[in-house]
């Protein structure tokens, strides 16, 4: 044993002793999980009860009203974000007691997608990797999965369009929201950039490290591909390819990172939606999203947003696509504040049904604690 490592007699005393201790900890703890998960095992019961074939196991808005409680009682030295996360795994195993949930993303294993699914889900959920965003919502519609985790939009890229096409055709319901801190990497086998003929990723990762590349790269062809955990797959055995992607994504496929931090923005983060294909209980601090068309007249937009204006409803986002039915016809995708089960949102509904050509309310779910 080296000198540093090798305690004086009182030390070791002082170890053994608040060891003892965290042993004792750790055995009040592991009785408490255990009634924990006895009780989260007496809830699926009752949610079968009389054989219910269509039980719905998973519950955002319980989920996120534990998470937040644990978040309000913290007054330990750990911050409140990394006991909620403790939490998030507790809940996790006992949900997998009730019901072992499969939840699509889009793949393969190691992209920021699949990291949103165990952000949001916790590790007993089973992800499945799919090859597209049309992919997870068909995995979710057709039963293949229990949920789905898709990009709705990026802090310095916007929206992500083949999901907001896909909301607008969709039947399913959005019954989650999570950010992620999304922090590219430069993975590849080349000793440095002038090796670098080729860098792959996602369409939306290009976009938010262009800067960077014409910077440090300004030789190299960009190409966009499916994910970047693909991208990260495909420079795994050519080291005239770069990958951005993720830190996770270098360990998973074995590839060294040349560069950290390679986003334009420091603060580069993606917001996700979970897909699912139940209707999402109230959880005291929701959020409620919808896609509208509106009637081609003066106002017509005005009219729309005044009904939430009136009611002090606040508006997060709005954004408009073409409606692909007609050209020069738009679609808004509108985020609101509430549940839609609230009472002034649903009077707000209602008005805008009165002003809108079409209107279909997407989901309301729980603002995200974590
Ligand atoms: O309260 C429930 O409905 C449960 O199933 C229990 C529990 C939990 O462990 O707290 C587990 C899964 C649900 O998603 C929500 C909460």
């Amino acid at each position: 044993m080296s000198e540093e490592t090798s305690p004086s007699a009182i030390e070791q005393a002082q170890l053994t002793e608040i060891r003892n201790q965290i042993d004792a900890i750790d055995q009040q703890i592991q009785a408490l999980i255990g009634q924990r998960a006895a009780c989260a095992q007496k809830v699926a019961d009752i949610k079968t009860q009389g054989g219910k074939v269509e039980a719905v196991f998973y519950r955002p808005e319980r989920e996120a009203q534990v998470l937040r409680a644990v978040k309000e009682r913290n007054t330990s030295i750990l911050p409140d974000k990394e006991m909620a996360k403790l939490f998030r795994e507790i809940m996790s195993t006992c949900l997998a007691l009730e019901q072992p949930i499969s939840v699509a993303y889009l793949g393969p294993e190691g992209s920021y997608s699949h990291s949103s699914v165990i952000k949001q889900f916790g590790t007993s959920a089973h992800p499945i990797a799919v090859s597209s965003i049309e992919a997870v919502f068909a995995a979710v519609q057709n039963g293949d999965a229990n949920y789905g985790i898709v990009p709705v939009e990026n802090s310095t890229e916007g929206e992500v369009k083949s999901t907001q096409d896909e909301l607008l055709k969709c039947d399913l319901q959005v019954s989650g929201e999570l950010e992620l801190a999304v922090d590219h990497c430069l993975l590849t086998h080349a000793q440095g950039g002038e090796q670098i003929k080729k860098v792959l990723a996602h369409q939306q990762a290009l976009g938010q490290c262009r800067q960077w590349l014409k910077n440090n790269l300004p030789m190299a062809q960009l190409e966009a591909v499916s994910s970047n955990a693909a991208a990260a797959k495909m420079a795994q055995n050519d080291s005239s390819l770069a990958a951005i992607a993720s830190e996770q994504a270098a360990d998973l496929y074995q590839l060294p990172i040349l560069e950290y931090h390679i986003s334009d923005s420091k603060e580069n983060s993606t917001r996700f939606w979970v897909l699912g294909r139940e209707a999402v209980a109230p959880s005291g601090e929701d959020k409620t999203a919808l896609v509208l068309s509106i009637k081609n007249q003066a106002g017509a937009l005005l009219d729309t947003l005044q009904a939430f204006a009136a009611r002090g409803l606040n508006m997060t986002r709005i954004i408009s696509r073409p409606s692909k039915s007609k050209n020069w016809d738009y679609v808004f995708f509108i985020d609101v504040l509430g549940h839609q089960d609230d009472e002034d949102l649903a009077k707000a509904l209602d008005d805008v049904r009165q002003h809108a050509q079409f209107l279909k309310v997407l989901g309301s779910f729980p603002i995200s604690p974590l």
